[in-house]
């Protein structure tokens, strides 16, 4: 009797996530420079949703003009004031984006490159079908304090948006609970690059034991 063929071998996947401002991206970046390949659903979300998006039709016949920008693409302050205040509009957005994301991720998944991938999730531990998905799931973490801080900082958002995105995520202890490995990142980026060194190291030797 024929044997069946090896299977393919898949990377191995660290899922990285957090809440809003707590450092994702930095960290992801981090990984990056020290050789890991990077599936940002964030980024992936962003595409979906550009002028030539894969996403636009079904957000336009749901949402109408009023989250549509002059050139197309989704009108992002617009869908954020909505989404964020009604949670009925937050999850027909997600039924239309979240499958889409999801499958894009996997897809990227297969052939990225990299001793082993950062999938960086934000909704990780609320959405579903991505941590069987993960050999390995990282939070990063740092108090809300600080997370409104980040955020109003970066895109000078008000406090309550803030606060109203930061409602509709899981909680911290949630993540937490959720977590392989914690990184703290309520402190200095060299402390942030200090854990994410050791992390990288740690990541590494697991994937080569994996291959
Ligand atoms: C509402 C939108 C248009 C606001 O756009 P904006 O440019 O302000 O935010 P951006 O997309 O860059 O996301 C920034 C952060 O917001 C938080 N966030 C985004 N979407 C959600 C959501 N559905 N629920 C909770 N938090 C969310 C995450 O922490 C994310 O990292 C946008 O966030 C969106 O399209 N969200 C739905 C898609 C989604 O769920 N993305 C998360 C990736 S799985
Ligand atoms: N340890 C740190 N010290 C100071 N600033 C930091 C630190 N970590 C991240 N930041 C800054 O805080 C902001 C939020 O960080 P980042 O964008 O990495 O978070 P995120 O979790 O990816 O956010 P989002 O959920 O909105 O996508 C950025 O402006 C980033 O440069």
């Amino acid at each position: 009797m024929a044997t069946a063929p090896p299977s393919p071998s898949r990377p191995f996947i660290v899922g990285l996530t957090g809440g809003i401002g707590s450092g994702k991206s930095a960290a992801a970046e981090l990984f990056v420079e020290h050789g890991a390949g990077l599936v940002d659903t964030d980024a992936i979300a962003h595409a979906l949703t550009a002028a030539d998006g894969a996403a636009m039709p079904a957000i336009h016949a749901r949402f109408g003009d009023a989250v549509i920008a002059a050139d197309g693409s989704l009108d992002r302050a617009a869908m954020r004031a909505r989404v964020f205040a009604q949670a009925d509009a937050r999850q027909q957005l997600e039924a239309i984006l979240h499958p889409m994301i999801r499958d894009e991720s996997a897809r990227q998944c297969t052939t990225a490159r990299g001793i082993y991938v950062i999938l960086a999730v934000p909704l990780l531990v609320e959405s579903g079908g991505y941590r069987t998905r993960c050999d390995r799931v990282c939070v990063v973490d740092c108090p809300p304090e600080i997370q409104v801080e980040r955020v109003r900082a970066r895109s000078g958002l008000e406090e309550a948006q803030i606060r109203a995105i930061m409602a509709t995520q899981a909680s911290r202890d949630q993540r937490l609970a959720a977590a392989d490995d914690v990184i703290d990142n309520g402190a200095s980026l060299e402390y942030l690059r200090a854990q994410v060194a050791a992390l990288h190291s740690h990541y590494a030797s697991l994937a080569a034991r994996r291959a």
